[in-house]
């Protein structure tokens, strides 16, 4: 059974990467949790505001079993996201070879007044990837190593104290982290360790993902076969994704790219998607990018990835056709059938079964039917939910309702005011495996109140 206002389901599977017992999703608790939040700052001084932030944030993180303040839970509430002024921390993630280092380098050389302190990843022995950047580089604090082991394994506990080490002997000498995964790495649990440990999460906000992908290369990697119950991580990573980089497009035609655009929109469409070459993009795209924020909801439920096109059509005035594949009408499949090229091969043969789904609906939520549904939804398919945001108006809520998670972790909160003339549409998208978009579609219409 899913939470209602006064239950404590907490499942009692404790995850397998050492994260806390899992707890069944409460939007009502999310509310009450939200109107905890608003009591706290509201008393404080604004710089204590943002201390007393932390624990809501925390609060929402786990849904707190107790029960706590359940009396008035099913009221309304006139709250908004508290600040939070955490260190913001970027993962740089995407296969072997597709340009990691030279993001990192751009970011670390490039004008943006910004003080970044960079935690590299190097799968082996040697520090390579450290010396390229360190030789390269003085834009960057510190540079610290996790070697001798994959992120998402091994040296997460690693990670966890480099970002302690980091906050308590450099606190105020640096404005931002950015890791770099290996290649191999399934960035999951490297995301979770950012709401799963509280010395990360205490200090540190995660800000996004940013995903770069090998042009030329990826569409192999893509299309590999792994044993079953294996998931491919070129697909992991682009599914995690806040933001795409394309890279190396000086390697292949603009078909190739289109197609693989095309791909990597059937697997991910709420992430912004850019091409590149050599990493080049917009600083403001890879940083500051608030993937993770509640406040930034809106334009990742309602993407239809304007921001490609522009960037594509300011670069190739006759080749923008990518866009007319990535609205609205969610299908689980991606031909190339514009394109005229051998674009097939993957289709559902080697289909990780990883792929996007979005819904739209107008109308007004009932937030204990919304609050089941969800709830039921994570009980049974957390791990195969990847991502997930989603944008509500409540029967009774004059604000929106913004939530997101990443599997079972979840945070939520009434947003802004709606407006008096504004259409009161529900959006909901997410990104995992084995997606059913005609059941969660229904489940989701029929939380809309009759
Ligand atoms: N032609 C071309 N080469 C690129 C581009 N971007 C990066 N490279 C080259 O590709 C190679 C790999 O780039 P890296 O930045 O080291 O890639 P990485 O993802 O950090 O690699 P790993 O750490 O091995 O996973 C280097 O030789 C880069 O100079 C690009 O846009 N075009």
């Amino acid at each position: 059974m899913a939470a209602l206002c006064s239950a404590s389901p907490a499942i009692s599977t404790a995850a397998s990467l050492g994260l806390p017992a899992r707890r069944v999703v409460s939007l009502l608790r999310l509310r009450l949790h939200s109107a905890a939040a608003r009591s706290h700052s509201a008393a404080a001084a604004p710089r204590t505001a943002a201390a007393a932030a932390a624990p809501s944030w925390r609060a929402r993180r786990r849904f707190a079993a107790s029960a706590a303040s359940t009396t008035d839970e099913c009221s309304g509430v006139d709250t908004m996201i508290p600040p939070d002024n955490r260190i913001p921390a970027t993962i740089i993630t995407g296969f072997l070879g597709s340009g990691k280092t030279t993001l990192l380098n751009h970011i670390l050389t490039a004008h943006h007044g910004k003080r970044i302190a960079v935690i590299e990843n190097e799968f082996g022995e040697v520090d390579i990837d450290g010396s390229l950047v360190a030789a390269q580089t003085a834009g960057a604090e510190d540079i610290m190593m996790l070697n001798n082991g994959c992120l998402c394994c091994t040296v997460r506990g690693d990670l966890v104290r480099m970002i302690g080490e980091l906050v308590n002997k450099k606190k105020g000498k640096f404005d931002h982290i950015v890791i770099e995964t290996t290649g191999l790495a399934n960035p999951a649990p490297i995301i979770q360790t950012f709401y799963a440990e509280d010395v990360v999460f205490n200090d540190v906000k995660l800000d996004g993902v940013v995903t770069l992908v090998d042009a030329k290369h990826a569409k192999l990697h893509l299309d590999e076969v792994k044993p079953k119950g294996i998931v491919n991580e070129a697909v992991q990573q682009i599914a995690y994704a806040d933001r795409i980089i394309v890279n190396k497009i000086d390697l292949v035609n603009e078909p190739e790219v289109s197609s693989l655009v095309e791909r990597i929109r059937g697997i991910n469409r709420m992430a912004n998607l850019k091409r590149a070459e050599y990493g080049k993009v917009d600083l403001d795209y890879v940083l500051g990018i608030g993937g993770f924020d509640l406040e930034r909801i809106e334009s990742a439920v309602s993407k239809k990835s304007h921001e490609d096109h522009a960037e594509h059509k300011h670069e190739h005035d006759h080749h923008h056709h990518e866009h007319e594949h990535e609205h609205d009408h969610d299908h689980h499949h991606h031909h190339a059938h514009d394109h005229g090229h051998d674009h097939h091969a993957h289709d559902h043969t080697h289909d990780p079964g990883v792929s996007s789904v979005s819904i739209v609906c107008e109308g007004e939520m009932d937030l204990e039917k919304a609050d089941m549904w969800l709830g039921n939804l994570l009980l049974e398919h957390s791990d195969d939910i990847y991502r997930m945001k989603g944008l509500l108006s409540v029967s009774g809520m004059p604000q929106r309702f913004v939530f997101q998670g990443v599997h079972d972790i979840f945070q939520g909160s009434p947003e802004r005011m709606w407006e008096p003339n504004e259409p009161r549409i529900n959006k909901i998208v997410f990104i995992g495996r084995n997606l059913n978009k005609e059941e969660l579609e229904k489940g989701f219409k029929d939380c809309l109140l009759k």
